[in-house]
C-alpha cells in the first residue's frame, strides 16, 4: 500500500497530464471543460455528502465522500494552477500556532 503523500502526488501528476486529454474519455479533462464554475459545482456536492456522511455512523461512507471532496478540491486546483506544494506551505506556515491566533493574523 503506497503513503498517502505518495498517492496524493501521483494524483497531482494525473491532474497535470490531464490537461489535454478528452473530455469524451476523461472524467477530469470534462470538469477542467466546465470551467470553475462547474468543478465549484461539484465540490458543493460532494461537501454536503460529506456533511451527510458524518451524520451517520458508517465510517467507510464517509470516508468515499471525504475522497470525492478530496479529489474534487484538487481538480480545481489543478485547473486554477495551484499545487499540493502551496497548500502544505499554507497549512505549515499554520503548523505550531494556535488557531485562534491564525484567524487573527489572516488579510481581510
Ligand atoms: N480519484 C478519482 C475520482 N474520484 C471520484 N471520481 C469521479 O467523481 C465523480 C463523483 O461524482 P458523483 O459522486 O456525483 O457521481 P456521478 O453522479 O457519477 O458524477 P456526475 O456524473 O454527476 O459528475 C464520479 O464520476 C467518479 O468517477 C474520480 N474520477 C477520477 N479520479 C482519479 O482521476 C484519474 C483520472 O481520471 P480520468 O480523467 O477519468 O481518466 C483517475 O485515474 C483517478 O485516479
Amino acid at each position: 500500500m503506497s503513503a498517502p503523500q505518495d498517492v496524493l502526488l501521483k494524483l497531482c501528476e494525473t491532474l497535470e497530464a490531464r490537461k489535454g486529454a478528452d473530455a469524451k474519455t476523461s472524467y477530469v479533462a470534462s470538469l477542467y471543460a466546465k470551467g470553475v464554475d462547474g468543478i465549484a459545482k461539484k465540490i458543493g456536492e460532494e461537501a454536503a455528502e460529506t456533511i451527510i456522511a458524518a451524520k451517520n455512523d458508517d465510517d467507510q461512507a464517509l470516508i468515499r465522500e471525504l475522497a470525492d471532496l478530496w479529489f474534487h478540491s484538487l481538480v480545481l486546483m489543478a485547473h486554477r494552477g495551484l499545487t499540493l506544494q502551496q497548500l502544505g506551505e499554507e497549512l505549515a506556515r499554520r503548523s505550531g500556532t494556535s488557531g485562534h491566533a491564525e484567524k487573527a493574523a489572516r488579510p481581510q
